[in-house]
């Protein structure tokens, strides 16, 4: 198979690594390539996608350009929320970005506990591969998998992709959960409600509450609530030690998504009336508008409700 991989940041560089050692041949392309994105897309059988979102429009719109065979397929790994609305006033998703832009190809997304940097160093991990277009997503599940590194499919896309986005506002709430040492008890409460946030936002968006239990939901909210390696955890428990987040974000490797997904997600919420306690807080922290501490006393004296 003839693999290109778009971005090179943490997340592309290891794609190359795995669909390099599973055979393949793959060819790269970022901003600081050597080579133009059509000598890299040049007769690829898959595009990965492995660009942070405020990126994913501005390539879009220079692959278009290009020319590609009928049969390419699109994978995005994009965990992000873009702010420009559909018609239902809906944030629009990358792989809807892709869709869109190419209407006639097979476009899957790659979502899981998949913290970079250990996959790096060799260490095990499953994801989820999930398409409409079931037989792309078996495809591409053949191309990837490896020994360490696990694919199942899905046939929820819109599930698979809003956990992998959604997530990351959680992840930035317990960062600072742990930033301030609230403990334990205090974590797995943040985590939980935190799940049943996503999964209000999720189903309202249209998408199967079981998918946000599985391993491109829960998998990744576990994932990246319990490791220092996330950066959207680093960006909560760097703020809960009092740093600004613009400090934040300069120490930062890489990406944290959850910044920007947090104010889409927090539009969206205020507009359809829909509760996200804990995002709510995750919001105004950003914005500097509540400290951690008066955060976690926000949330603990809200008004009495039934769990469910
Ligand atoms: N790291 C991880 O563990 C995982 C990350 N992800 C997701 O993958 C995405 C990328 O993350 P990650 O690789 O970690 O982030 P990095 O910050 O390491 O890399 C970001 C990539 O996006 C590219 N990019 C940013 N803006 C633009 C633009 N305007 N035009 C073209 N390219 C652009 C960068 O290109 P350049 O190098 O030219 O600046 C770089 O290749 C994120 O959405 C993240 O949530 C998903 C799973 C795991
Ligand atoms: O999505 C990830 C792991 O699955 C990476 O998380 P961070 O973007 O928070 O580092």
């Amino acid at each position: 198979m003839k693999v290109a991989v778009i971005g090179a940041g943490a997340w592309g560089s290891t794609l190359v690594g795995l669909a390099k050692e599973n055979g393949h041949s793959v060819k790269v392309w970022s901003r600081q390539s050597p080579h133009s994105l059509e000598q890299v897309i040049d007769g690829a059988n898959l595009v990965v996608s492995a660009i942070s979102m405020k990126g994913v429009r501005s390539v879009i719109s220079q692959l278009k350009s290009l020319s590609l065979s009928p049969d390419t397929i699109f994978i995005t790994a994009t965990k992000g929320l873009d702010p420009s609305g559909t018609e239902l006033n809906l944030p629009r998703l990358p792989s809807q970005l892709w869709q869109s832009a190419f209407p006639t190809h097979a476009v899957a997304i790659l979502s899981g506990p998949n913290l970079s940097k250990e996959i790096q160093h060799g260490l095990p991990a499953a994801s989820v591969i999930a398409s409409k277009n079931l037989e792309a997503a078996k495809q591409v599940q053949v191309v990837l998998s490896s020994s360490r590194f696990r694919i199942y499919t899905n046939s929820d896309p819109l599930g698979v992709e809003l956990g992998g986005a959604l997530k990351n506002v959680i992840a930035i709430a317990v960062g600072a959960c742990d930033g301030l040492q609230l403990g334990t008890n205090a974590k797995a409460a943040l985590v939980t409600r935190g799940l049943a946030e996503m999964i209000r936002i999720g189903t309202y968006w249209g998408a199967k509450a079981e998918t946000f239990y599985g391993l491109s939901g829960l998998g990744d909210l576990l994932a990246t609530c319990n490791s220092a390696l996330s950066r959207n955890y680093q960006v909560g428990y760097g703020l809960a030690q009092g740093k600004t987040l613009e400090e934040v974000l300069s120490q930062l490797e890489g990406t944290a998504e959850g910044v920007n997904t947090t104010h889409v997600l927090i539009r969206l919420a205020d507009q359809q009336n829909i509760s996200v306690p804990i995002s709510f807080q995750v919001h105004q922290l950003l914005q500097r508008e509540v400290t951690p501490q008066a955060a976690v006393a926000a949330l603990m004296l809200r008004d009495s409700k039934p769990e469910v």
